[in-house]
């Protein structure tokens, strides 16, 4: 049946008995396809009746569906006009792993950070209002995603208004590991014992008697009504609550969203369903299979990389646990990231001293501020892409006050298969302007735990910078010392034409490419404070100077040391290699550094076309390396 529905209106076409069926053809592909290519798992398996139900009951595209997230839309991406392009998904030229408007009519809002669904389809909503429209916006929101401040916001205004706006609130008791928080204890109440099955029964008998249109109206206020929980926390804030229902029963499913589309004003939906639905590990351990690699479907088992050096999260991870076990006053913070944060070992060795806040960037940054205020010292492990939202609460609460707040901000730089999205290229340009920071960005896994212990000792804001995956692939040492802050070591002394400044973990790359150039090759470790010395050094012995980092080139490190030349009154040619003003496309992250010149190969080509007529470049006497990924 899967096959012969190309687009929602071909899903429109069949019988609503039909639709268990279908959904089971739709599951089955699922399997195939993310077990074979990767990506987002168990929440895709968790959507797929919710999803056949949302456009059989509404008229997609005119009505808008806004997921939030997105991780949980490959459904709604196979029913959409692509499901032979999913084994493409997330690869370079492929489909993107979250809905993109420019991919699809039916995506109606980019995403991929969450808990912007409601203010997103409350905007479409109102515009609907002021164009004279009446399509239908639904937000599909999680539960994780609900306990972002950000939610509360769009409830709180779309409350006030008489918008005509439905709200899905998926509910699967689960963020990336189990859902956090005050909220979460509250929905499970909702969905606790008698009054969600008593609801169910009903709601099935309402509405399984609705024939005519005015029956069915009348039936579906009484039943509504029924469904509807006095004085529900969303009912306060200005919602009609229906449910909870189960969201794994499509064809009930169906009934109400047709329903609730007789209704006016804002409404919220709660339906319950299982992460992971319909395979078996990913029902026991809906957190491995989130976000996978390609796996055996038989087995679970995800095929093993070769080699077993760390990764920098694992380094963080671990550097935490020994920091902990040295330092009383430490404290651990995720936003709801704790495995892909690296923090899994500490929340289990040290509970009391583990802090997930949620979804809540902003709060897991003053949180911190607040904890540094008693003389706590609190480590914020947070992805690059959404320190983002905290920038407010980074400057305001912690700089200003110049607390001793060490920021761990992973996922720095490209990130590959997640795309622009996700990609930590700003954070060097935001953080470097912030008074009080010291900005670290380490060149190797030992460097990565140096600098955090480095960070750990200041008594001022600091952040350690680093990026998805492995790096140079050396073991860190155990023993932990603090770094001079502000001062650069010489990897490679070369010829006086160039020297290369490297900030931060593309090593490899700038090594390769040094040996190449014959050029000298400057880890720069630091992007705030810079070292000066050396800075002033290698202008006035070199005719170009090199700075390469994986941050966007405006405002990044190349960016201070131009600064600084320019203050200094040095006069040396510079050429800044970092990421351009545009949004890198998913890919492997190889080839997102290579598409951008940030592959050994690219940094030569750039220097080579650059300066190559213009200064002494040193002579190759063998090939230019190609990059070889680790
Ligand atoms: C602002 C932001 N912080 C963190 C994340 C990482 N993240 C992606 S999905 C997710 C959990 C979302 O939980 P929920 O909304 O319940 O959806 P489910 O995974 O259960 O389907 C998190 C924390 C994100 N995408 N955006
Ligand atoms: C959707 C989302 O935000 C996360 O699931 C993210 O994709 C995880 O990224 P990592 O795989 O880098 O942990
Ligand atoms: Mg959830």
């Amino acid at each position: 049946m899967l096959e012969r529905i190309n687009f929602p209106a071909d899903l429109r076409r069949l019988e609503l008995e039909a639709l268990p069926a279908l959904c089971a053809e739709l599951r089955e592909f699922l399997l195939d396809s993310v077990s074979n290519g990767g990506g987002h798992f168990s929440s895709n398996l968790g959507t797929v009746e919710l999803t056949v139900a949302l456009h059989y009951a509404f008229d997609t595209p005119q009505d808008k569906l806004v997921w939030d997230v997105g991780h949980q839309a490959y459904p709604h991406k196979i029913l959409t006009g692509r499901r032979d392009l999913m084994d493409s998904i997330r690869q370079k030229d492929g489909l993107a792993g979250f809905p993109k408007r420019s991919e699809s009519e039916y995506d109606t809002f980019g995403v991929g950070h969450s808990s912007t669904s409601i203010s997103a389809a409350l905007g479409m909503a109102l515009a609907a209002q002021q164009k004279g429209e009446d399509y239908h916006s639904i937000a599909i929101i999680g539960d994780g995603a609900m306990t972002a401040g950000m939610a509360y916001e769009a409830l709180n205004h779309a409350g006030d208004l008489d918008a005509n706006l439905i709200v899905v609130l998926n509910d699967n008791e689960m963020s990336i590991s189990p859902n956090v928080g005050a909220l979460r204890k509250y929905l499970t109440r909702l969905l606790s014992g008698r009054m969600y099955s008593s609801m169910r029964e009903s709601g099935k008998k309402a509405l399984s008697h609705s024939k005519s249109l005015s029956k069915l109206v009348k039936l579906t206020e009484e039943h509504m009504k029924g469904m509807v929980l006095p004085g529900t926390l969303f009912e306060e804030m200005g919602f009609k609550y229906y449910g909870p229902i189960d969201g794994h029963d499509v064809e009930e499913l169906v009934h109400v969203l047709e329903n609730l589309k007789q209704i006016k004003g804002p409404r919220l939906l709660h339906i319950l369903t299982q992460k992971g639905k319909g395979y078996e590990p990913a029902e026991e351990d809906p957190c491995a299979y989130h976000g996978v690699t390609p796996f055996n479907l038989k087995t679970g088992l995800v095929s093993s990389s070769k080699k077993s050096t760390p990764t920098y999260t694992q380094v963080f991870g671990q550097w935490l646990c020994d920091m902990a076990a040295q330092d009383k006053r430490l404290v651990g913070i995720t936003p709801a990231m704790r495995e892909g944060s690296g923090l899994v070992a500490f929340s289990e060795q040290f509970p009391q001293r583990y802090f997930d806040v949620g979804i809540a960037e902003q709060h897991a940054v003053t949180l911190a501020a607040g904890l540094a205020c008693e003389g706590l010292k609190p480590v914020v492990a947070i992805y690059s892409t959404f320190l983002q939202r905290a920038y407010d609460q980074l400057l305001h609460d912690v700089a200003i006050q110049n607390l001793p707040v060490v920021f761990a901000v992973d996922r720095a730089g490209l990130v590959g298969a997640d795309g622009p999205t996700h990609s930590g290229n700003y954070d060097l340009s935001f953080l470097r302007c912030v008074p009080n920071m010291v900005v670290m960005a380490p060149a190797d896994e030992n460097e990565c735990r140096q600098m955090l212990y480095t960070a750990f000792q200041l008594d001022c804001p600091t952040a350690v910078r680093y990026p998805r995956g492995k790096g140079t692939g050396i073991e860190p040492h155990t023993e932990m010392q603090a770094m001079p802050v502000g001062k650069a070591v010489k990897v490679r002394n070369g010829g006086n034409s160039i020297a290369i400044l490297l900030f931060g973990s593309l090593l490899a790359e700038a090594r390769a490419a040094a040996e190449e150039l014959d050029a000298t090759l400057v880890n720069m470790r630091f992007v705030k404070p810079l070292d000066k010395t050396i800075l002033r050094e290698l202008a006035q012995s070199h005719e170009l100077l090199v700075t390469l980092e994986d941050n966007a080139v405006m405002g990044g490190a190349g960016s201070a040391v131009n600064e600084y030349l320019h203050e200094a009154g040095l006069a040396v040619e510079v050429m800044n290699l970092g990421l351009p003003d545009v949004y890198i496309e998913h890919a492997q992250r190889e080839e997102q550094l290579a598409a951008c010149g940030l592959d050994a190969l690219g940094i030569v080509e750039k220097v080579r076309s650059g300066y190559g007529g213009r200064i002494h470049i040193g002579l190759s006497l063998c090939p230019v390396p190609q990059y070889v990924a680790n």
